[in-house]
C-alpha cells in the first residue's frame, strides 16, 4: 500500500504522523499487525496459546510441559496461536535447567506481553528497533501499583532465566514502560457459549505514532485476526497532523485529562480542553443556581454563568455535581425506573448534555431498546422518549465528534428505528396519515443511510460491522415500504412531494 502519512518529530509531540497526501474521510491511513499482543497487566488467567479465557481448569502444553493452554479439545484452529515453536523450546530449556513449574505461569499471567517482548529481541531486528524508539517516559512518576507491577515482572523474567545483568532488568523495565503508553486495547476471543473475553493490549507500531486529540481526523478499529486499521473521519489535507483520540470523547476534560496524564503522562491543549463550554456542548457544564436557565462552566475554583455571569465557588457547585456523580456509581443502571429518577433529580443541578446525564441517557436508551425489542406491545411513551434520548445523544455527538465516528453511527442507527417504530405505530392505529407516515420514513431513512455510510468502514466481523449488514438489509426494506406507500398515496390521486433525494440515497445499494 503507498504511504499515506510521513513520520515528523516536535518537542511536544515526540514522533507523530502527518498526511504525505490529501486523504479523503472514510479512506483508509494505515493498517498495521501488532508486534505483540497478550494480557495486560490487569487481566485475569488466559491460555498461553490463543488467549481465550481460561475459567476452571487448563492443560500444559505437551512440549515444554510449562505453558498453561486450553483444556479438552484445545485452542480452536481458527484463532492465531501465540505460543510459538521459539518459544516453546526455550521454555522447556528453562523446564529441564530450572525446573520452571507451570503453576508459577499462573500469578504472572499479566508479565506474558514483556516476557514475549523480550523473547523478540534480537530476531526482528528492525522491529525491535522500532519499538526500543517508543516514547516511555520512564523518568515520569508512576502510581505504586504500576511500579509494583514493573518490579513483578522483572522477577518473573528473571525467573525464567532472561535476566543475566542489571541492564536486563532496566530493558524489562522499559518493555513495561514502552506497553504501558504505546498499546491499544484489543478484545480477546471470547469463550464459544459464554462469549466472556479477556481484554488484551497490542503493540502497533505503525499506529503507536498517532499524536492525541480530543477531536480527531481518524478512527482506528481492530478486526477479529488483530490487525488494526486506521481510517480517516474527516478529509485530511497534505500536511496536516493524523490525530488519534486515546481518551473517552464523551467525558468531560477534567476526566479526560487526568487519564491522559496518568496513562501517557502528558497535557492535552487541543481545542476542546482548552474551552471551558467544550466546543459549546457544555458536557462539564452545570446549570447556574442564580438564574436556572443558564449553564455555568469551571474555570480555576469558580464556576461562572455563560447567561448571567454569576459566580459561584467551587467548593458549592463542584461539591454537588460529584453528588451527582456518586450517586449514578450507587444506582441500578439497567433499571428504567431508577435511570428515569436519576436523570430528574440530577437536571436540577447538571446541564443537560453534561456527561453523567448523558451516561444515565444513553444506558436508559438501552433499556428502553431492550424493552422495546422483548415487549409483545411496546407502548408509544417508550418509544417517544427513546426517541427524545437519541435526539439529545446525537446532538452532543454532533458537536464532540466531528465526521465519521462509531458511537454517532449506532446513536443515528437507533434514532431511525425509533422514528420508523413509533411511525408505524401511529399509522397502524390512525393517529398519523399515509403522507405523515411516509414523512416519518423519509426520516428514518436519512438517518439509516447516513449511519450505515460510516458503519460501511468497520470490519465486517466487529459487532459495528454486524450492525453494518443489518442495516443495509433494513435500509432495502425501508425504502421498499416507502415507495409502496408513496404508490399508494399516488394512486389515491393525493399530490405528494417527497422531499428525498432518492440519487444519493441509491448510492449505499
Ligand atoms: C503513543 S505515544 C505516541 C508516539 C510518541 N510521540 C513517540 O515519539 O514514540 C504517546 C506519547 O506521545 C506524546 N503525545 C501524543 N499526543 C500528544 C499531545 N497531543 N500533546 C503532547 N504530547 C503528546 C506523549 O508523550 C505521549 O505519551
Amino acid at each position: 500500500m503507498e504511504t499515506k502519512y510521513e513520520v515528523k518529530h516536535s518537542e511536544v509531540l515526540g514522533r507523530y504522523l502527518v498526511a504525505a497526501k490529501n486523504l479523503r474521510a472514510g479512506e483508509v491511513i494505515l493498517s498495521d499487525r501488532p508486534f505483540v499482543l497478550g494480557p495486560s497487566s490487569d487481566s485475569s488467567f488466559v491460555c498461553f496459546n490463543c488467549y481465550r479465557p481460561l475459567i476452571n481448569k487448563f492443560f500444559v502444553c505437551k512440549k515444554c510441559a510449562v505453558a498453561p493452554i486450553c483444556p479438552g479439545d484445545g485452542c480452536p484452529d481458527e484463532l492465531t496461536k501465540w505460543h510459538v515453536q521459539t518459544e516453546c523450546d526455550y521454555l522447556r530449556e528453562v523446564k529441564l535447567n530450572k525446573g520452571l513449574n507451570p503453576i508459577q505461569m499462573v500469578p504472572n499471567v499479566g508479565s506474558q506481553l514483556p516476557f514475549r517482548a523480550m523473547l523478540r529481541r534480537d530476531k526482528t531486528v528492525k522491529e525491535w528497533e522500532q519499538f526500543m524508539m517508543l516514547e516511555t517516559h520512564l523518568d515520569k512518576k508512576r502510581d505504586s501499583s504500576m511500579l509494583d507491577y514493573y518490579e513483578n515482572t522483572v522477577k518473573f523474567i528473571d525467573l525464567i532465566g532472561l535476566i543475566k545483568n542489571e541492564s536486563d532488568s532496566e530493558l524489562v523495565r522499559k518493555i513495561c514502560a514502552a506497553i504501558d503508553v504505546n498499546s491499544f486495547e484489543v478484545r480477546g476471543p471470547p469463550i464459544p457459549g459464554i462469549g466472556c473475553a479477556e481484554v488484551l493490549r497490542g503493540v502497533y507500531l505503525q499506529a503507536a505514532l498517532l499524536a492525541h486529540d480530543c477531536t480527531p481526523n481518524t478512527q482506528i478499529a481492530i478486526n477479529d485476526n488483530n490487525v488494526l486499521v486506521c481510517n480517516a473521519t474527516t478529509d485530511i489535507k497534505k500536511g496536516d497532523v493524523i490525530y488519534y483520540n486515546y481518551t473517552d470523547p464523551l467525558k468531560g476534560t477534567a476526566i479526560r485529562q487526568q487519564h491522559l496524564s496518568i496513562g501517557k503522562y502528558f497535557q492535552c491543549t487541543c481545542k476542546r480542553c482548552c474551552d471551558v463550554t467544550e466546543l459549546g456542548s457544555f458536557i462539564s457544564s452545570a446549570l447556574c443556581p442564580a438564574c436556572k436557565t443558564g449553564y455555568a462552566s469551571k474555570s480555576g475554583d469558580v464556576w461562572e454563568c455563560h447567561s448571567c455571569k454569576n459566580k459561584v465557588d467551587d467548593s458549592v457547585l463542584g461539591y454537588k455535581v460529584q453528588c451527582c456523580s456518586d450517586k449514578l456509581a450507587s444506582i441500578n443502571k439497567k433499571d428504567e425506573k431508577e435511570l428515569e429518577e436519576y436523570i430528574r433529580n440530577v437536571s436540577l443541578v447538571l446541564a443537560p448534555s453534561h456527561y453523567l446525564l448523558l451516561d444515565a441517557k444513553q444506558r436508559l436508551a438501552g433499556v428502553l431498546r431492550d424493552a422495546i425489542h422483548r415487549e409483545p406491545k411496546p407502548t408509544k411513551k417508550m418509544m417517544r422518549r427513546k426517541l427524545e434520548l437519541c435526539r439529545e445523544l446525537l446532538a452532543v455527538l454532533e458537536i464532540l465528534c466531528t465526521g465519521m465516528n462509531r458511537t454517532k453511527a449506532i446513536t443515528m442507527y437507533e434514532l431511525h428505528a425509533s422514528i420508523q417504530q413509533l411511525g408505524k405505530k401511529l399509522f397502524d392505529a390512525r393517529e398519523i396519515n399515509a403522507q405523515k407516515y411516509c414523512d416519518e420514513l423519509i426520516e428514518s431513512e436519512k438517518h439509516l443511510k447516513r449511519s450505515i455510510e460510516m458503519l460501511l468502514i468497520e470490519p465486517g466481523n466487529s459487532p459495528e460491522g454486524e450492525l453494518c449488514s443489518r442495516a443495509l438489509e433494513e435500509y432495502r426494506i425501508l425504502k421498499d415500504t416507502r415507495s409502496k406507500l408513496l404508490e399508494n398515496i399516488n394512486e389515491e390521486g393525493k399530490v405528494y412531494i417527497t422531499e428525498v433525494d432518492d440519487e444519493s440515497l441509491n448510492d449505499v445499494d
